[in-house]
């Protein structure tokens, strides 16, 4: 009886299973939202993930707002996305580009009104610029705490918040936020930065609740490590630049091929993407299933990288 139990319990496991995946292949190829003529927004368009994503919506035919904090470079992603479009097949577009400093974030109204007058509306924001941090608690000045979460998290919702009326207004809209596993596990040397990134997963997953009823969707996105120039660019407990090009991101995934998971994201309307390998992913299940475990290991993994000075 237990054996015929037992063979029962596992036909069903080997059911919902194969159901989920069928499930998952058949979301996958939905056609999804057309992107042809959608005003894009993408903040940290410069460089890294947000100049790929450029990329792919541009290819997509998209009308793109891009967002940084330097004229030039942003100039210099227009020139190389034109040069590509020659001979396209589809309708592509010459993108804008709009100049502010996420981190201040009283400049941040005006730059709604101004990604507002290049196209009128905006179909697609993505929240995308972002900083990152290494540093032991124990030598961090407070006020680099505060810098990271003004670029990483007040910038980000002033952005949405200035750009999401006339979104409702129009009942048409789609807000995107790329966060990392680092919002959903809090790694050690990293707590300005997994402190933004939680910030952000649970702003965004109330506003998908709020706004669901105007029919704009709410796109959540955490990546694993990416090839980028996040980690040179992250800032130290002092506020210097760490300056130093990471094995773990060098040796990450290809900013392209997280752009295009992006793209199908937005395409598919999904709520929450986690775009991360197995470990990391692992990770996650044992900070949500077995937190004992997960924190003894962020221990000894933090006992393995540093010493603190008074040691
Ligand atoms: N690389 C990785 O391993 C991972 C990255 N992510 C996330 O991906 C996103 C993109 O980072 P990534 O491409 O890797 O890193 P990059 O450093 O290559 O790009 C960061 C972008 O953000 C912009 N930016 C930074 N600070 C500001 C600011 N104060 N105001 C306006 N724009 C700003 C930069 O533009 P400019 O300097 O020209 O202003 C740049 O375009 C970030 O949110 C990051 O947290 C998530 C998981 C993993
Ligand atoms: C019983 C077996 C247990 C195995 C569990 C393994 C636990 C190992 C921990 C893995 C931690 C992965 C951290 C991934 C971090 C990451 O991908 O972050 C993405 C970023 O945002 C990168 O930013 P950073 O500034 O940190 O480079």
């Amino acid at each position: 009886m237990e054996r015929i139990m037992g063979g029962g319990v596992f036909q069903m496991v080997l059911a919902s299973a194969g159901l989920l995946l069928l499930y998952r292949i058949l979301v996958r190829l939905r056609p999804g939202t057309a992107l042809q003529d959608a005003v894009v927004v993408i903040t940290g368009g410069s460089s890294g993930l947000g100049k790929e994503c450029a990329r792919v919506f541009h290819a997509a035919g998209a009308r793109l707002v891009l967002c940084g904090r330097d004229a030039g470079r942003l100039q210099q992603v227009i020139q190389e996305l034109t040069d590509s479009s020659t001979g396209s097949e589809r309708q592509t577009y010459t993108p804008c580009s709009v100049t502010f400093d996420l981190a201040d974030t009283d400049t941040v109204d005006r730059a709604a009104e101004e990604i507002l007058k290049c196209y009128g509306h905006v179909d697609v924001l993505i929240n995308n610029a972002g900083i990152s941090y290494r540093g032991n608690i124990l030598d961090t000045n407070l006020s680099v705490q505060r810098d990271v979460m003004e670029t990483n998290y007040f910038g980000p919702i002033a952005l949405t918040q200035a750009l999401l009326p006339s979104m409702v207004q129009r009942r048409s809209g789609h807000i995107v936020v790329i966060s990392s596993v680092q919002g959903k596990m809090a790694i050690p040397y990293r707590s300005a930065y997994a402190a933004s990134k939680h910030a952000t997963q649970a702003y965004f997953d109330c506003l998908r609740a709020e706004i669901e009823r105007y029919g704009i969707p709410v796109t959540v996105i955490s990546p694993g490590y990416i090839r980028t120039s996040l980690s040179l660019n992250a800032v130290t407990g002092d506020g210097s630049k760490y300056g130093v090009l990471d094995k773990t991101t060098a040796s990450g995934r290809d900013p392209l091929d997280v752009a295009r998971a992006v793209l199908r994201a937005v395409r598919q309307r999904s709520k929450d993407v986690v775009l991360a390998g197995p470990l990391p992913s692992l990770a996650l299940y044992l900070r949500t299933l077995w937190p004992a475990l997960f924190f003894k290991l962020m221990s000894s993994r933090a006992r393995k990288e540093q010493k603190p000075k008074d040691e």
